[in-house]
């Protein structure tokens, strides 16, 4: 398998909400540098997974680990819905946040970094907008914006939950040459991804979840035919109210 070293590993994670478990059980690694689309139908725990990794949710059972270089940061794309577009922002604003790990919240913004922001609006077409409001961006507008900001955060591991939804077919084309962009880079990405023809041709790791792994590899293996009619099936047939793993309980 991958020699490189494991940038998160997972050790029997089980998350949830309250005492009600999502994801059980876990166990597993992501490579250093590698490039993996984490699939499965709704309700799956494919959004709990990448809160357990940033750590707003914290394992009921087991451990997660990064293992990143010193100061590198960690950058998360939340799912669209998430993020607040009413808030009074341009997208300049917005963009530059990108910067906070290294400038802080306070830390000025200088030429060198103007040209960065500059830079980054340029590489996901976006020139021009500079001082839009971002709450007047169409749905594929705001999620080059976003991806402009992840660009400046220059991180080592890199999250994205369903960053193509409801995105155009050039748009997500677009973004989709970022991602690769980052993997030449060596940097690590995770996406939660629903378009599987996306999958196959972009990412050559997949981790297919249904409440639990299904299987992780390259993904022309995990995504069998029988592995994702089983994801299917374990999911319709989970209880979401059970307060308590079977296996825990075994
Ligand atoms: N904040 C929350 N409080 C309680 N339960 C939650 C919360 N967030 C998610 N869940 C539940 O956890 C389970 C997994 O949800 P999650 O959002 O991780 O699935 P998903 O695979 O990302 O689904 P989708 O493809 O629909 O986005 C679901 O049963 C969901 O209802």
């Amino acid at each position: 398998m991958n020699a490189a070293p494991s940038a998160i590993r997972f050790d029997e994670v089980t998350l949830g909400y309250g005492r009600h478990p999502a994801v059980h059980h876990l166990s597993g690694e992501f490579p250093a540098g590698s490039l993996t689309a984490v699939v499965g139908p709704n309700g799956a725990g494919k959004s709990t997974l990448l809160k357990g990794i940033v750590g707003t949710l914290r394992p009921l059972e087991g451990h997660i680990r990064l293992h990143l270089p010193a100061q590198a940061s960690v950058a998360y794309l939340p799912q669209a819905a998430e993020i607040d577009r009413t808030f009074p922002l341009s997208v300049y604003d917005l963009v530059s946040m990108g910067l906070w790990s290294r400038s802080g919240v306070l830390g000025g913004i200088g030429r060198g970094d103007r040209t960065r922001i500059e830079d980054a609006l340029a590489a996901v077409g976006l020139t021009g907008f500079e001082r839009r409001p971002i709450g007047t961006l169409s749905g594929g507008q705001m999620q080059r914006t976003l991806f402009a900001r992840l660009l400046l955060q220059d991180a080592a591991l890199i999250l994205l939950d369903e960053p193509f939804t409801a995105i155009d077919a050039k748009t997500t084309a677009d973004l989709l040459d970022l991602v690769r962009r980052w993997h030449t880079e060596s940097r690590t990405v995770v996406a939660v991804l629903h378009d599987i023809d996306v999958v196959r041709r972009v990412f050559p790791e997949t981790l297919l979840i249904a409440r639990e792994s299904v299987a992780w590899g390259t993904t022309a293996q995990v995504l069998s035919a029988e592995n994702l009619l089983k994801a299917r099936q374990m999911v319709e047939a989970y209880d979401p109210h059970a307060s308590a793993c079977h296996r825990s309980a075994a």
